[in-house]
């Protein structure tokens, strides 16, 4: 199965809320037509190139998460042009969910509905069904409703429409975890307890280690012995040592010794695991605030990256997490994980609306090759349901 197929088996929960509710609404006042009738997108708008079959190749493997190594030199990883939204107007692929429960329709016909106030609004709400947050999922139906007022549209249209919104608000988040000329390249990982930064350190670890880079692991959530134990079987794993303190232990001692450690080995990457006690946010943040000043103590310049892992499950809860940890901590990028398996995926968009924040990575699985990196065409396609 292709890198798309996957992705969009694993988003299927989102990707069929966002496709039965489009159903659902079309069916709700549309008509249906022959399907070489000409749509009122087409009639009136330029008419889209055809879609060239996907190049196997391009696709069938997921995109490393780890950057190209070429541009060591400059600090930043270039972000890709936002592409202005496109009226793609696809064939209609299937039926509608009505057509779909009684059987009737065939390809041989399309329904459409006349995009009016009624149609918008319902789009808002699946949009902020789908975790897409209040703000972003108005700018969203308004982008697409400008220039379509009154004309007739099925849910494939909508589909396209919607994933080149989507696309364009994701591309220039879309970033790669940079990497620094810098030995260690230290990666200060935070977020709640059960967020998934443990699995997404040893994740890393694996693709560094793929890479050709030497990578020592910080056990930094000391007050957990089992987070501990899990880190362990996540560097065995990976290949790649971790360093542990005993249970209770300062966190900031052991980064010291991990600092140490890492310089001694000559160790390209240093990944520090933090705790994610949010209860207690003062103690957090000076939990924090001191893991950063001992290792400044070895180099001034670190951590040169602070990984905000959230848990897509979460779904709004995520925009006020990243608010917190920005107070915390300063925060460089953001990984999501579990985007398998949960019908709240919207809610990447609704971060990157607002935040703007860099995505690195996204976590698909449990497995050690379940973090891929963040490509923004993809998921959208993936996101709506949208046929490759
Ligand atoms: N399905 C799925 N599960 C994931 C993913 N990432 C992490 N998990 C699971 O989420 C659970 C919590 O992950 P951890 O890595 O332990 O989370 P943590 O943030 O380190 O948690 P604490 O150690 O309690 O702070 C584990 O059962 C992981 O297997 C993912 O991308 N998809």
């Amino acid at each position: 199965m292709s890198f798309f197929g996957k992705l969009k088996q694993r988003l299927m929960k989102t990707s069929s809320r966002i496709e039965d509710g489009l159903d659902s609404i079309v069916e709700d006042g549309g008509e249906t037509e022959a399907a070489d009738t000409p749509d009122a997108v087409s009639q009136d708008l330029p008419q889209p190139e055809a879609v060239p079959e996907p190049e196997p190749a391009a696709v069938s493997e997921p995109a490393p998460v780890i950057p190209d190594p070429k541009p060591e030199q400059s600090a930043e990883s270039t972000p890709s042009q936002p592409k202005p939204s496109q009226d793609t107007a696809p064939a209609e692929a299937k039926p509608g969910l009505l057509g779909r429960i009684i059987g009737r329709k065939d390809a041989k016909t399309v329904t459409r509905r006349v995009l009016d106030d009624d149609m918008l609004e319902q789009l808002e709400e699946l949009l902020i069904a789908s975790d897409m947050g209040v703000d972003t999922a108005l700018r969203v139906t308004a982008n697409i409703a400008e220039g379509r007022f009154g004309r007739k549209l099925s849910v494939a249209e909508i589909k396209g429409l919607l994933a080149d919104e989507i696309a364009r608000i994701m591309n220039p988040v879309a970033k790669p975890l940079p990497i620094y000329p810098k030995k260690p390249q230290v990666v200060l990982v935070v977020g709640v307890n059960g967020s998934g930064k443990t699995t997404t350190i040893g994740k890393l670890a694996s693709q560094f280690r793929a890479a050709g880079k030497s990578v020592v692991i910080a056990a930094g959530d000391t007050f957990r012995a089992a987070a501990v134990e899990q880190l362990q079987v996540w560097g065995d794993r990976a290949g790649v040592p971790v360093l542990t303190a005993p249970e209770g232990s300062d966190p900031a001692s052991l980064a010291f010794d991990a600092m140490t450690k890492a310089e001694a080995d000559g160790a390209d990457l240093l990944l520090i695991d933090t705790a994610g006690r949010l209860q207690n946010r003062a103690d957090l943040m000076e939990e924090l605030a001191k893991i950063v000043r001992v290792i400044r103590k070895k180099d001034e310049t670190a951590p040169h990256n602070t990984l905000l892992v959230l848990d897509a499950t979460t779904g709004q809860n995520a925009l006020s997490q990243v608010e917190t940890f920005q107070k915390l901590a300063d925060v460089s990028g953001l990984v999501m994980t579990k985007l398998d398996g949960t019908a709240k995926g919207g809610v990447l968009v609704a971060l990157a609306d607002k935040f703007g924040l860099p995505i690195h990575a996204i976590g698909v699985g449990e497995q050690i090759d379940d973090l891929q990196a963040f490509d923004p065409e993809e998921f959208a396609k993936a996101l709506t349901g949208l046929d490759a």
